[in-house]
């Protein structure tokens, strides 16, 4: 057996989340300091109505200086939110024994499982996952459910039907505040939609009896363009933000504001971006009463097709490429053994640099 798939089955083992004190395997705190999030409010994560008026200034803003903020008014509705939240529940509250009957394999990226970046720490994160790729999650929603598998392959084509015009659009209004033209736009790989890859991730972070010991997803940045998350209400997300002038780095929660979604900025759009979009870093903490579910919304381009910063954003007054262009799969490869230093290896070497300085 591969480590990496016994990696998964231990992560995985039916006792893994029926403990009453946290075993070593999933203590983090020798090895990581959770020093505590700010208060919500002192320095809050951006909400954006996507009908203000000032719309593309303040989408733009948000990308500089957060890389991350809530929409409101996004158009999906409530009720399509309640039925999505309910199959989420519905899936992980199966018995271990019946979600492994779909556990992730070597080579496949759909199924019941950990995440790719497990691999890079130590210790195991107090998570469960599923993927959701094409058409894989018919046949496993037949699997976990042989009468009734029906009304969760209904809610997840709904769900896409639904989210994936929000991440055109999303990119669409990020683009523009870059400062493309709607031609420029329609010229770019976000234009043709046969160069997008979708997939959604469903997360649980069950209950867990001592939190400060315990890690839900570790620090990291997602790789494509951007990421859209739903979650049930129960707080846990933290983002990293910079030193600046109010402070040293410090992490952030994501405030609960209902019927809004999650938006990060990814490393491909970081790239895209030429650097002025930021890729956050994030983590998701757990919480001592409550499961926390969420659904990640990867949009990304077509895994094969590189990408590098926009030549519209090349010039003698805007600057030189700061990155070679890289495929989605690449970043991802380069990630599982470069973790935050993958993006640093992409960078064009420093002799650019010190031109873009003395230009
Ligand atoms: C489309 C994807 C993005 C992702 C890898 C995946 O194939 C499905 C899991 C995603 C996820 C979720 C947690 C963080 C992350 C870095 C990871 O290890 O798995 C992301 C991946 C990513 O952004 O590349
Ligand atoms: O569930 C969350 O709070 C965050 C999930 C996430 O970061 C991811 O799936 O990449
Ligand atoms: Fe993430």
């Amino acid at each position: 057996m591969s480590s990496q798939a016994s990696v998964d089955l231990k992560i995985h083992h039916p006792q893994n989340f029926r403990f009453n004190s946290i075993p070593d395997s999933h203590d983090w705190s020798d090895l990581y300091d959770h020093p505590s999030a700010q208060p919500i409010g002192l320095d809050s994560v951006p909400v954006i109505d996507l009908n203000d008026p000032n719309l593309i200034y303040k989408i733009r803003k948000a990308c500089a200086e957060w890389g991350v903020f809530l929409i409101r008014n996004h158009g999906i509705e409530p009720e399509l939110l309640n039925r999505f939240g309910s199959q989420i529940h519905r899936l992980f509250a199966l018995p271990v024994e019946v979600k492994l009957k779909v556990a992730k394999t070597e080579g496949t990226d759909s199924g019941y499982g950990g995440v790719p970046i497990s691999q890079l720490f130590p210790k195991f994160m107090w998570y469960e996952g599923f993927a959701i790729t094409t058409a894989s999650s018919v046949d496993h929603a037949q699997i976990l459910w042989p009468d009734d598998y029906s009304s969760f392959c209904e809610v997840i084509e709904e769900y896409k039907k639904a989210i994936i015009p929000l991440g055109y659009r999303l990119m669409h209004l990020m683009l523009l505040s870059l400062g493309l033209t709607e031609e420029e736009i329609d010229n770019s790989l976000i234009g043709d939609s046969t160069k997008i890859k979708n997939a959604i991730h469903l997360n649980s972070y069950p209950a867990c009896p001592d939190p400060d010991r315990v890690v839900g997803l570790a620090p990291h940045t997602d790789t494509g363009f951007v990421t859209i998350l739903y979650h049930n209400g129960v707080s846990g997300l933290q983002v990293l933000r910079r030193k600046d002038d109010i402070g040293p780095a410090r992490w952030v929660t994501v405030p609960v504001v209902p019927n809004t979604f999650v938006v990060n900025i990814c490393d491909l759009m970081h790239v895209l971006s030429n650097g002025t979009f930021h890729n956050v870093v994030h983590r998701s903490m757990v919480s001592k009463t409550n499961q926390r579910l969420s659904a990640a919304y990867f949009f990304g381009p077509q895994v094969d097709v590189k990408v590098g910063p926009l030549s519209e954003l090349m010039g003698p007054e805007q600057g030189l490429p700061l990155y070679r262009p890289v495929t989605w799969l690449e970043l991802q490869k380069l990630k599982s053994t470069l973790h935050d230093k993958a993006l640093q290896s992409m960078k064009i070497d420093g002799k650019i640099e010190e031109l873009r300085k003395g230009a």
